[in-house]
């Protein structure tokens, strides 16, 4: 599991080690693992041409020493200063020492034009809003080059804590990060600028409770069921799937194809599309009484293509079985309602979605997506699973929100957000709690994606086709 914590605790962490250790031994820690990556980018450090943004503050300081590092193996190392009087003056003597040169920001973009890579070192954790204005056209030129960008701590320009971009701020290719990773590293819009990300290791001693968690493949081997030699179909859950409608028989039949492959030993569907979902999946159980008459299930899944059916949203939250709420049925399940639930409730909104649902702009929504994911699962008590291309999940009650690394722009596409709600539905019914649905579900889905899209656009039953694969891919890697 990869963790992120907050600029709060890595500030507190970093006092606690700073009073142990001689001065400058953490930024050495970082420079040294910073020039490192940058040399491993590099290939040839010797003759290479290397341009340092240098701010006023300690991310000025990494990067000034990093390319006092790089100058003493043979770069050419430049570093443009955006505050003169005020760069890291212990980094500064030492670049000049190993022959670095330093110009005003003015002169800055033929230099990074030029230049074979860029080290951001404008601000780290200490930055505050988009990049301020003499950075822009120096971000802009480094972005238009050939120069590969390494990013010292975090993409200057955004909002480390919320993965907030408010204004201009600069596209890596590589992000070093020191420590801990931060939360912006793992939320958009700041994930995109981040490109990939390494983590050096500076000796921080972090608390046990992140304030983001991304799980990877060994986490959610853990996490999916296995059924034990003397399960039947009922000991390893039954889903049921109330979705679809005469004008959208798609959405149930594509649900259904994500509850197929979610783990649980039955679905049971109702709704007015059985005819289509019958034909497509002949295993599926149907039935033409309604939720509450269907037989026994162990969690249900509401809303895909319901159109304007809350009868059966409103059915299905009475009961007290876990339920996962998706698509139209967002919309048709009163915030009431859902707190009252004492089983839990899974939400599953897209941007658009939350956005309706909190009352603001979907581009609200995307621009600050860990204050929207957390709002809805405080204003519903509910799980809440925010689609997107960096998908999070936050529980009812605070604790670190779950941040979803496997998507895909691909997954972009009709009816796939249909086959998740089928499969973390499954999940649900097999036993997990609702935030380990909810994050399984969202990793294996985009893995699906992957598999499902290589080199080539992939329509939603692509993607539930390729679940399985999927699910053996994380099985393979995590159990060994
Ligand atoms: N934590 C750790 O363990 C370790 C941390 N280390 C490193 O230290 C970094 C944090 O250093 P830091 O505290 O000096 O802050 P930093 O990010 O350089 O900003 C400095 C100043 O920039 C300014 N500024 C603000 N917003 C701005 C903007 N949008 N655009 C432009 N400028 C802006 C503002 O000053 P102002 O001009 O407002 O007076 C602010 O005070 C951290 O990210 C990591 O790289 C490592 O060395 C090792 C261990
Ligand atoms: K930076």
């Amino acid at each position: 599991m990869r963790t992120a914590y907050s600029v709060e605790t890595v500030r507190a962490a970093e006092r606690t080690l700073m009073a142990r250790l001689p001065d400058g031994a953490l930024m050495q820690r970082a420079a040294a693992g910073l020039a490192a990556a940058c040399a491993q980018l590099l290939g040839r450090v010797y003759g290479s041409r290397v341009v340092l943004l240098v701010g006023s503050g300690d991310n000025g300081g990494d990067a000034l020493w990093a390319g006092a590092r790089l100058a003493r193996r043979g770069a050419a190392v430049t570093a443009v200063l955006l505050a003169p009087g005020r760069a890291h003056p212990g980094g500064l003597a030492a670049l000049r020492r190993a022959g670095g040169v330093t110009v005003p920001a003015a002169d800055g973009v033929p230099l990074v034009e030029r230049a074979d890579l860029v080290l951001d070192g404008i601000v780290g954790i200490g930055g505050t809003g988009g990049l301020r204005a003499e950075a822009v056209p120096l971000a802009e030129a480094a972005h238009r080059s050939r120069a590969a960008v390494v990013a010292v701590d975090l993409p200057s320009g955004v909002d480390a804590d919320t993965g907030q971009v408010r204004g201009a701020a600069v596209r890596a290719d590589l992000t070093v990060t020191f420590g801990t990773h931060k939360p912006a590293l793992f939320v958009d819009p700041a994930r995109e600028h981040a490109g990939s990300v390494r983590l050096v290791d500076i000796g921080l001693e972090l608390p046990a409770g992140p304030f983001l968690e991304a799980l990877q493949h060994a986490d959610v081997a853990r996490l999916l069921p296995v059924p034990a030699a003397e399960s039947d179909k009922y000991r390893r859950g039954v889903v049921g799937i109330a979705a679809g409608s005469a004008r959208y028989p798609g959405a149930a039949v594509l649900a259904v194809s994500g509850a197929l492959r979610g783990g649980a030993g039955a679905v049971r569907y109702v709704g007015p599309a059985a005819d289509a979902v019958i034909a497509r999946y002949p295993e599926t159980l149907v039935s033409d009484q309604g939720p509450k008459k269907a037989g026994r299930v162990q969690a249900w899944v509401v809303g895909p293509g319901a159109g304007d059916d809350a009868r059966t949203v409103a059915q299905v939250l009475a009961l007290d079985v876990p339920v996962l709420v998706d698509a139209d049925g967002l919309r048709l399940a009163p915030a009431r309602d859902v707190r009252r639930r004492t089983a839990p409730t899974l939400m599953t909104p897209h941007a658009g979605e939350a956005a309706a649902l909190l009352g603001v702009g979907r581009d609200e929504v995307e621009g600050a997506r860990l204050d929207a994911v957390r709002e809805l699962a405080g204003r519903y008590r509910a799980t809440v699973l925010l689609k997107g291309s960096t998908t999070l999940v936050a529980g009812p009650d605070g604790g670190p929100v779950r941040a979803n690394a496997t998507g895909t722009p691909w997954l972009a596409t009709a009816g796939s957000g249909d086959v998740l709600s089928g499969l973390a539905g499954s999940l649900l019914a097999a036993g997990l709690p609702a935030l380990d649905a909810a994050s399984a579900g969202a990793y294996v889905h985009g893995l699906a994606g992957r598999f499902a899209a290589r080199h080539a656009p992939a329509g939603a039953h692509d993607i539930a086709d390729a679940i399985p694969r999927a699910w053996r891919d994380v099985r393979e890697a995590g159990v060994g």
